[in-house]
Formats: structure tokens, sequence, C-alpha cells
């Protein structure tokens, strides 16, 4: 398959170029390098430093590739600017990716895979997370997923546009062979914080709640490894041959870690202290995200290769050890 990966210098974006490259396919990246990484992207894979929004541009790579479906990681993604600047991220996750889909329609290519997220919940009623609750997003970001999920069901329901929608709970770890792997700047991610914290890098790690009704009272989260969440896109492709198709997926481990306990776990791998203190909540931050990803099994044969909170920090640490500044040390 000719794969246009939207978002390909991002973090997952660039590790499911290496997947798909890996099972046989030929991806084509687009990014306006806003957040991605030039250096993310392997050499040979073809590159546009393009906006999705540009209607007219997108049109063309479409044409020009042969594209057979659409991958689509660009977006914003910091859950508190979106708190305080709505309209940019409404703008971009929205807006700029109706364009992308009329680019599509125009030139009739019709398989969309799209990132959601675990945020389009919120604060849930009950736990794991099974696709069928309520979704009740307690942030601007999470609500423009959300959106985005709703005019993928509306617009599969009447043409035959198919679209998988996955909901990734936070993604963590690197490529096997430490060549890829997280960095955002600014960064925000628990993950990544704890390590710079662990070397020096930043002062002590702010944990923000430390009250939340959970056991050790701070926030719990299901980490899962971008190689996973790379490898169901791959196993989705057959469900999109069937026009008007609209499949979702949580993609999560259902292993749940608190924010002390992911500090244990990078004490643990790096052999290195991190020092931490006790803050106040951040606003929000939903005291308990993890999935149930009975569904993606099923279906798709999906099973994560990453179970546990050591294994998923090991393999961020084998890139952040050797890129402590990220793209730019290299
Ligand atoms: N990281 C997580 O834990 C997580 C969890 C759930 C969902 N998601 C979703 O997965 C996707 C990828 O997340 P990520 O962590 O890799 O983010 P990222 O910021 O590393 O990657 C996003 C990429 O999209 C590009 N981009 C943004 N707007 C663009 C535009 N208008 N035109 C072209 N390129 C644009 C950025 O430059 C960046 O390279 C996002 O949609 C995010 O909402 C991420
Ligand atoms: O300095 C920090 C950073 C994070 N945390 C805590 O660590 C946990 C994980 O926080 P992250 O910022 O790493 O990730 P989020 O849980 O906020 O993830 C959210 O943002 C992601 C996008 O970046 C995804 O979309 C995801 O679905 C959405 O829930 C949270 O409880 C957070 O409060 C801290 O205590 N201190």
């Amino acid at each position: 398959m000719n794969v246009l990966v939207v978002g390909g210098a991002g973090y997952i974006g660039s590790h499911c170029v290496v997947q798909l490259v890996e099972a046989g396919h030929r991806p084509v990246v687009v990014d306006n390098l806003a957040f991605g990484h030039r250096g993310a992207v392997k050499d040979g894979v073809p590159f546009y430093e393009a906006d999705l929004g540009d209607r007219e541009a997108m049109a063309k790579i479409l044409k020009d590739e042969q594209i057979d479906i659409v991958m689509h990681f660009a977006a914003f993604t910091y859950v508190g600017e979106s708190v305080t600047e709505p309209l940019k991220y409404y703008r971009n996750n929205v807006g700029a990716t109706l364009e992308l889909i009329q680019a599509m329609v125009d030139t009739g290519v019709n398989k969309f895979i799209f990132s959601s997220t675990c945020a389009t919940f919120g604060v849930v009623e009950s736990l794991p997370i099974v696709e069928t609750l309520p979704q009740s997003p307690i942030n601007p970001y999470g609500q423009t997923k959300l959106d985005l999920e709703n005019a993928l069901r509306a617009i599969t329901k009447t043409s035959d546009f198919s679209a998988a929608i996955f909901r990734y709970f936070n993604a963590a770890g690197a490529a096997e062979d430490g060549s890829i792997g997280e960095d955002h700047q600014p960064e925000t991610h628990l993950i990544p914080l704890c390590f710079d914290a662990a070397t020096g890098r930043r002062g002590a790690l702010k944990v923000f709640g430390s009250d939340y009704p959970t056991p050790d009272g701070t926030c719990l989260r299901d980490y899962v490894h971008v190689d996973d969440l790379s490898r169901a896109h791959i196993a989705v492709f057959d469900k999109l041959g069937t026009p008007g198709t609209c499949v979702d997926y949580n993609l999560g481990t259902g292993n749940p870690s608190s924010v002390l306990e992911v500090i244990n776990a990078v004490k643990e791998v790096t052999g290195l202290d991190v020092p931490y203190e006790m803050d106040d909540r951040r606003e929000g931050d939903p005291p308990a995200l993890y999935a149930d990803s009975k569904k993606a099994n099923e279906e798709l044969g999906w099973v994560p290769k990453y179970n546990d909170i050591t294994s998923l920090v090991a393999s961020a640490w084998k890139w952040h050890k050797d890129h402590p500044k990220g793209y730019d040390d290299k």
C-alpha cells in the first residue's frame, strides 16, 4: 500500500513509518515541522514539508504519490495549552483536518486512519475503558478529537469513505534499535520529564496531584508502546476495504501505572535517583484512564508486546540516554 503519513515527522508517526517499511508498504510523509523533526524520518522515505490544511497541496500529493490510505497523526497535543488557547486547537485539529478529508474526497482516496485519544472519555463512570462508554472530554484537546470522531461517523455513513479511529492511551517507548524516539519541544510527558529530572537536565519533577482517589493518590495512566500502536494501524487495513466502514478501537495495555510507579520504574531502569516534589493538580487531568483493548485483540489480533511499565521505560531510556537533547544533539 502507498500510505500517506500525515504528521510522520512526529513521535508516533515516525515510528509508524518504520513499521510500515518493515511490513513491506510504501510510506510517504507530510509534516509542516511545527513540532516534528526532519531527522525522525528515515532516508529514502519521500518527505513533503506541507500543512495538512493546504487542500490543494494535499490533493496534489495524494494524486502524485497514488496514495491508497491516509494515516493522520498530525495535531496539536498539549492538553494544558488547549485550555488556554482553544481556537488554535480547533483550527488545526478540526478545521485543517477537514480540509485534508476534503482533499481525499476530491481525489477519490477513501481510506483514513485517525489518531484519537483516551482524553475523549474525560472522567469515566467505569474502568477499564471500553469503546462503548460515553465520551465526555474535560478539555478542548479531547473535544477536538471527539469532534473529528463524530465527523468521521457521519461522513462514513453517507459515502464510501472508510475510517478507523484509534484511541491511544499514553504513548511511550522508542524504536528497538534506538534510532528514533520521543522528542517533544516543549516536553510535557511524564516519562521523558522523569529522565530529565534523573539526569539533572531539569530540577525536581513536579507530581501533579497527590490527593486523587487512586491507591497512592497520584493519577493512573495506561502507558503503551509506540511500536505496538503502529502495529494496530497496519492490522486494520483489511477492515477499511469495505466502503462506508467506521471502526473504533481503544489501544492500551490495560495495566495502569501511577505517577509514583513511573518514577520508581525510572529509578530502577536508569539506576539514578528521580528527585520529585508533590504539586497541585494540573487542570484537565482525569484521575484514572486505562483501556479495555479486548475489541482490538479480538478483531485485529492486536496484542501489545510491551505490557509492563519497566519494559516501556527501558525502551524509552535506550533512546533518551543517547539523545538527552533529542534530535538536536545527533
Ligand atoms: N503522545 C501521546 O501519548 C498521544 C496519546 C493519544 C493520542 N495522541 C495523538 O497521536 C497523534 C500523534 O501524537 P505525537 O505524540 O506523535 O505528536 P507529535 O507532536 O510528536 O506529532 C505530530 C506531528 O504533526 C505535525 N503537525 C501538526 N500540525 C500539522 C499541520 N497542520 N500540518 C502538517 N503537520 C502538522 C507536527 O509537526 C508533528 O510532527 C496526535 O494526533 C495526538 O493527538 C498522542
Ligand atoms: O511533570 C509532570 C507531567 C505529568 N504528570 C502526570 O503524569 C501523568 C501523565 O501525563 P502526560 O502529560 O505524560 O500525559 P497525559 O496523561 O496528560 O496524556 C494526555 O495527552 C496526551 C497527548 O500528549 C494524549 O493525548 C493522552 O491521551 C492524554 O490523556 C498525568 O497524570 C500527569 O498529571 C506529572 O505528575 N508531572
